[in-house]
């Protein structure tokens, strides 16, 4: 059994991963760290998990302390709150996922820009491997640090670097259109995602200016050895959880939708969690769920590609104990399928 620490497991991707966590047989949670000083129970913070992880309470912990009582731990925090945990735990000798922003860009240039914060931790910038497994699996195993990828770029990303790889697509002018359910936003309340602002309304916002643009540009860049910038526009649905990306980009000579769906379906006959269909999806098909389906069509002399997956499992905590079990050398589906 590993000794598990969890960071911000009051918040969604927090509870999320205890979830899993606590059907995980290598796992064991050791302690909960919170800023929270009156120690509230588990189960008190989140209802749903009561009679799962009763024992349990947030704890305000000093890293010496998390480095005592765990092996392991996950950040997930906001980003810049993140690094500065994360290099604190490492320095300590735990291994870590970081579920935050902070380790996914490598140039840390980029990532003050678009972060508007000065990296806490330079050192480990481009450093860390991404920790999408159907691209950086062998990087990841043995990792004592990996950086979660962001929900989104994970379903731009999916559908996208098997067809730049394989000279189907070009790395010019792609567009990413996706849309989010409110979870993405995470537990501390904001104005927009109250119910009244949010259900029965759909908007676009960050238009241009998202912070997971530079992120995908880099990991398809990587992919396919081009440097590209994808045009990408996140919008918020009146849902709990879920992004659907619809992603637009010009096929290279004749490729048909048969070339574009063979394609992805041998660059995923392998993956445990992807699943190319024949049929468009929706995020109910992937709900609650590690899983990513992928779907392909020419139109009108473009290459559509959807994605679904869920938020806050492929999107992030599942994502994170994938990356724990490849870091860990257990199955990779342990306590995900
Ligand atoms: N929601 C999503 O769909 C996804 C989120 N992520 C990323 O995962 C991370 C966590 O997100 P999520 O769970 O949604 O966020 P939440 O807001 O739901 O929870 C984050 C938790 O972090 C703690 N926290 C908040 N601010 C600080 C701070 N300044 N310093 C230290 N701790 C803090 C809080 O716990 P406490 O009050 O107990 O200290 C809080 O409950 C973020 O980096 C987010 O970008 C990644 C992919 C998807
Ligand atoms: C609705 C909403 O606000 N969604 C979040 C989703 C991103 C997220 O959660 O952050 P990561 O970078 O860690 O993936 C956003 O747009 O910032």
């Amino acid at each position: 059994m590993v000794r598990v620490a969890v960071y911000g497991a009051s918040g969604y991707t927090g509870l999320e991963l205890l979830r899993l966590l606590a059907r995980h047989p290598e796992a064991e949670v050791t302690a909960l760290v919170s800023r929270q000083e009156d120690r509230p129970s588990i189960a008190e913070v989140h209802p749903s998990l009561r009679g799962v992880l009763d024992g349990l309470c947030l704890e305000s912990l000093s890293p010496d302390e998390v480095a005592e009582r765990a092996d392991f731990a996950f950040a997930c925090l906001p980003h810049a709150a993140s690094a500065e945990t994360c290099a604190a735990l490492l320095g300590r000798g735990l291994k870590v996922v970081d579920l935050s922003a902070d380790y996914r860009l490598t140039d840390r240039a980029v990532y003050e820009q678009w972060y508007g914060v000065t990296h806490p931790d330079p050192e480990r910038i481009g450093k860390t491997p991404y920790g999408l497994p159907e691209l950086y699996r062998d990087a990841i195993r043995g990792a004592s640090l990996v950086a979660n990828p962001g929900c989104y770029p994970t379903s731009a990303i999916l559908p996208l670097a098997p067809l730049l790889k394989a000279g189907l697509i070009a790395p010019a002018g792609i567009v990413v259109d996706s849309a989010t359910g409110v979870s993405g936003g995470g537990r501390t309340p904001k104005p927009v995602f109250h119910f009244p602002e949010a259900n029965e309304s759909y908007m676009a916002y960050g238009v241009g200016t998202h912070r997971h643009m530079p992120e995908i540009d880099q990991v398809l860049g990587d992919a396919c050895g081009a440097d590209l910038e994808v045009v990408f526009t996140p919008h918020l649905a009146p849902m709990d959880r879920g992004i659907l990306s619809t992603c637009y980009a010009d096929p290279v000579g004749d490729a048909s939708s048969e070339a574009l769906t063979a394609a992805l379906r041998e660059a995923y006959a392998d993956e445990p969690f992807v699943t190319v269909v024949d049929a468009s999806p929706s995020t109910k098909h992937v709900a609650h769920t590690n899983r990513v389906q992928i779907f392909a069509k020419r139109v009108r002399g473009k290459a559509v590609v959807v994605c679904a997956i869920d938020n806050l499992i492929k999107g992030a905590s599942g994502a994170a104990v994938q990356n724990f079990n490849l870091m860990q050398g257990y199955a990779e589906t342990t306590a995900l399928d």
